[in-house]
């Protein structure tokens, strides 16, 4: 195991990545394998140089200089094409402003994911939840992956708008979000920005996608508008209701738009991807798979999970941790310096972008003994202790952390219980998966067969 040292007495180990070629530098590796090749690149040091086309780029693998990233969001801020990219689709809300803006953008949202309005939405999981777990017939093969993302895009849409617009809204967000959330990724990885360009069915999917979901945001706020209910304990009222304690500032309708564009982009899939991997691992591990079954049995009894069970369902987020740890859905994310800085002894000019990948953390055997296996139990608080400080982060950390992880958290665990009181989900065989390193690390379609218990 690593131990944390004094910034001044540690040495810090530099390289650059190998296996890098005239003009693409590692762009074809990172193309082709991503993960493999990121995650061989802490066995190289400390921080691993290496070039995407003609730009250096910097993964610090040590948890130590990954939290001096973190912290510093004005030095590290987010920024940098990949930024540039998703503006056109998430406006200017927490996700796509600079450090300034940020700041405020966070005091006025905060408030809609105090732990008060968390209760309010876990009526809503808990719900969604029961309705998931009894809506599947016993033996008939489901696609996991599209069960979870209709789950968490329920939940989500449900928190955002309780109105009675809400099932049109579902099916709504249902059907344009997967289009989106793939559109926004090839436009991502796309290094000439001609793509979007280009009269392709798929670029007319995506923006026919874009301007539903646009217009549906739209109706919500004018629906709310129009309506005298003020607080509905739901997201949207929470944002209109939002000051400013520094400024006593509001947010514009559009900035309210670019909020929950953000919320609806960052919340729905980022859960579904972990649920889904949940389950394939549950699938693989019948010990861990019986010890869940043996918590729900004794917490619920056979009733659904409610939202004051969530502290005792212990083993159940142990299960959502360890898979957060295997197959974390923000398995990578940027940041662009602002200024010319110093990380772990090297000088990174202004406008340096650094990698960030809970992946590789994850994954790094100097962090995590046995790091491919499933071991939910490495959670116990005991053995929790024993963690590298830093060395998780599914959520990210410092002031650009997730905002919804206790949102995730709950929903996920009342998610699994619900379905695990009911259901053994059964592998079937000869199923291979794959994960697929998108916006999200998904797992893609994943047909698991669910027997009574
Ligand atoms: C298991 C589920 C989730 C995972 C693994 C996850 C992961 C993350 C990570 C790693 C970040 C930080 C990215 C960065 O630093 O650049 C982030 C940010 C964010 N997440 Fe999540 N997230 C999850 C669920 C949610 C949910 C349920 C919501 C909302 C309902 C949400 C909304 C956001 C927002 C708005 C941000 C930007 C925060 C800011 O910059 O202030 N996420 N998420």
């Amino acid at each position: 195991m690593r131990t944390a040292q004094q910034p001044a007495t540690r040495h810090w180990r530099h390289a650059v990545a190998p296996g890098g070629l005239p003009l693409v530098g590692h762009a074809l590796l990172m193309a082709r394998k991503p993960l493999q090749f990121l995650a061989s690149l802490p066995a190289h040091g400390d921080l691993v140089e290496l070039r995407l086309g003609p730009r250096p780029v910097y993964l610090p693998c040590h948890p130590e200089l990954i939290q001096q990233v973190l912290v510093n969001a004005r030095v590290y801020d987010t920024g940098g094409p990949v930024k540039e990219k998703a503006k056109p689709i998430l406006g200017n809300g927490l996700i796509t402003s600079d450090w300034a803006d940020h700041r405020r953008q966070r005091r006025l949202v905060q408030p809609a994911f105090h732990t008060a309005r968390i209760a309010k939405y876990a009526e809503v999981m808990e719900r969604e939840c029961e309705a998931e777990s009894t809506a599947w017939t016993a033996r008939r093969p489901i696609d996991v992956s599209h069960e979870m993302l209709a789950l968490t895009a329920r939940v989500t849409a449900r928190a955002l708008f309780s109105t009675d617009m809400a099932p049109h809204a579902v099916a709504e967000i249902q059907h344009c979000l997967p289009i989106v959330v793939e559109g926004a990724y090839r436009q991502a990885i796309d290094p000439t920005g001609l793509l979007a360009k280009l009269p392709l069915a798929a670029n007319r999917r995506f923006d026919d996608a874009l301007a539903r979901l646009n217009q549906l945001i739209d109706r919500m706020i004018d629906d709310y508008k129009a309506s005298d209910d003020g607080d509905r304990g739901d997201v949207l009222s929470a944002l209109f209701a939002a000051q400013d304690d520094e400024t006593g500032g509001t947010m514009s309708d559009q900035e309210i738009h670019d909020q929950v564009m953000t919320l609806l982009l960052a919340g729905i899939e980022t859960t579904a991807s972990a649920l889904t991997w949940a389950w394939f691992l549950l699938g693989r591990n019948p010990l861990a798979e019986a010890a869940l079954h043996a918590e729900v049995d004794e917490v619920l009894g056979g009733r659904a999970p409610r939202y004051a069970d969530v502290p005792r369902l212990a083993y159940t987020q142990r299960v959502f941790s360890e898979a957060l740890r295997l197959f974390p859905p923000a398995w990578l994310f940027t940041r662009t310096t602002t200024e010319t800085t110093e990380l772990g002894g090297r000088r990174l000019p202004p406008a340096s972008d650094v990698l960030i990948s809970p992946y590789v953390l994850h994954r790094d055997p100097a962090l995590f003994p046995r790091p491919d296996s499933f071991d939910p139990d490495r959670w116990l608080p005991e053995r929790a202790k024993e963690v590298t400080r830093g060395s998780y982060l599914p959520f990210g950390g410092g002031s650009r952390k997730c905002i919804g992880d206790v949102f995730g958290m709950t929903e996920a665990t009342l998610a699994l219980a619900a379905i695990a009181g009911r259901w053994r989900m059964r592998p079937i065989p000869g199923t291979k998966i794959r994960p697929r390193p998108q916006m999200s690390l998904t797992a893609g379609p994943l047909r698991m067969i669910p027997e009574p218990r």
